[in-house]
């Protein structure tokens, strides 16, 4: 079905070929005027000199979406995030350009948008799912499933306008999930959730993407890799970059952390991204040993892993002051390893100088998968709070992590680094290195999830006395101290 909206927004629907969201020249112009007066008088008198500012929130912005595809927007406040949103949904009129949109569009935007305050929790999803198509027959076999799935008790029965910003959310999401939409918009709503919802929410989203349209506009980097193929970084209403979720985002980080350090008067290297500031130490020791390439011809489960020689020209940025030389995994005997097995013990190692006195420093790492999304990470701050060494110009230092490696499915891995001063909530960035390590998975038994965690012991058996199955409550937290 093609849902033709109000004003010029929707133009030759026909001319769309498999796409589902066609974006094209688009613009939203709004007047401004610096006394509420100056409105009045613009619009008694029409003469040449009027009063209105013109300020473009969005200007120029071309994309086209298709079926199956999870689009990430971010950008900064003010980039025009929500009001290209507003301009899909057709709560806003384009000032230039078109926007064509195939097929019915949910969008869970603002909270309570949508909803009448003095209507019951019920009688609000009758009035949403009417509004986005669904007739009374269809809410009515949709109703339990669209409660299930909200999970708010009796209190479908009291008027919204009691409700909590988490209730409004459970339900609204409830119901965009009930109304086969073809394109979900979904703008920082999952940000209110608690943690079980927002993760019903994500295996939703998950299942959506596969047969429909989702657009999602977060500030949270890691909810837009870990859902969306692709992602657009508005910026002052234009858009600054296009491309896969995991480029984007990175790029966007860069931008952010640079602008961090221009608030803190650090200058950027001069090389910039790509540049020389990620050379290797020293050859010699830091060569790669191969430990394990022999194993690897006897199995096809084994969760072996090759990981790829430090890249030094990986793309990085930073103020240059201190600089990451080398990235790598030794074993127990502190070998550089180019081949590792899921399920052991390993040291990941970042090695860097120093280019003019630093202090407070933390290093850390990410270890992301193929679309960027972060498996797990660390930094050395809270292990170094109180022994952080200064160090001056020419002064080489290394950051240690030893730990037990995870079981990985087969598919591309990368390590990035990063090495800042502060806090860390607030630091500058001196050296991140986007995927300064490659790992290469290319054997695994790991086929649910998106990592296998080593099992110490896992058993079946019989239970012949019923086994004790009392939690004992009282001692719950004095077990983290039991010996
Ligand atoms: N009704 C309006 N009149 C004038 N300017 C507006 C209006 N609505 C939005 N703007 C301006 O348009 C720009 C883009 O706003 P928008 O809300 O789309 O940004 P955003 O990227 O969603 O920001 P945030 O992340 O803070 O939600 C902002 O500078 C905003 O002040």
């Amino acid at each position: 079905m093609d849902v033709a909206r109000k004003g010029d927004s929707i133009v030759g629907m026909s001319t769309i070929d498999g796409e589902v969201i066609r974006v094209r020249g688009l613009g939203k112009c709004y007047e401004t005027y610096a006394a509420p007066h100056h409105r009045l008088l613009d619009l008694l008198w029409r003469g040449p000199h009027r009063r209105a500012r013109h300020f473009w929130s969005l200007r120029d912005l071309s994309f086209s979406v298709r079926r199956g595809e999870a689009i990430g927007i971010i950008g900064r406040n003010g980039a025009g995030k929500s009001t290209l949103l507003q301009l899909l949904c057709g709560t806003l009129d384009p000032t230039e350009g078109q926007v064509q949109v195939r097929g019915r569009v949910a969008a869970l935007l603002e909270l309570g948008a949508g909803f009448n305050p003095e209507f019951t929790g019920i009688e609000n999803v009758y009035l949403n799912a009417a509004i986005l198509g669904l007739s009374r027959a269809q809410i009515d076999a949709r109703l339990a499933d669209i409660l299930a799935f909200a999970e708010i008790g009796d209190f479908v029965h009291e008027p919204v306008k009691h409700y909590s910003s988490g209730m409004f959310l459970r339900l609204a999401f409830a119901v965009v999930a009930h109304v086969d939409a073809d394109v979900l918009i979904v703008d920082e709503a999952l940000a209110v959730g608690d943690a079980l919802f927002a993760q019903k929410c994500m295996r939703f989203l998950r299942e959506f993407r596969s047969r429909g349209v989702l657009l999602l506009v977060s500030h949270d980097i890691p909810s837009v890799t870990s859902l969306c193929d692709r992602a657009l970084w508005l910026e002052h209403g234009s858009l600054r970059m296009a491309g896969t979720a995991k480029d984007v985002t990175e790029a966007y980080l860069e931008a952010v952390y640079a602008e961090r350090q221009e608030i803190a008067g650090l200058r950027p290297n001069e090389g910039g991204a790509g540049s020389d500031m990620a050379r290797p130490a020293t050859e010699g020791d830091l060569l790669a040993h191969d430990a394990r390439r022999d194993l690897l011809i006897h199995s096809n489960l084994r969760n072996d892993l090759e990981i790829l020689p430090f890249d030094g020209e990986a793309r990085g940025f930073g103020t240059g002051h201190v600089r990451v030389n080398w990235v790598g995994i030794r074993d127990h005997a502190e070998r550089p390893l180019a081949w590792l097995v899921g399920g052991e013990e390993v040291m990941l190692e970042v090695r860097f100088e120093a280019f003019a006195q630093a202090a407070d420093l933390i290093v850390g790492f990410m270890f992301k998968d193929r679309l960027g999304q972060v498996l797990f990470g660390e930094n050395t701050y809270l292990a170094c709070l109180d022994a952080t060494p200064v160090f001056e110009a020419g002064m080489q230092g290394a950051a240690r992590f030893a730990f037990r490696l995870p079981y990985l499915p087969s598919g591309e891995y990368a390590i990035s680094v990063g090495i800042a001063a502060g806090t860390q909530e607030h630091h500058v960035q001196h050296h991140w290195v986007h995927d300064a390590l490659v790992i290469r998975c290319v054997a695994s038994h790991v086929t649910h999830g998106l990592l296998g965690v080593p099992m110490t012991s896992i058993q079946l058996q019989v239970v012949h006395d019923g086994g004790n199955l009392e939690v004992d409550r009282e001692s719950a937290t004095a077990g983290a101290c039991h010996d």
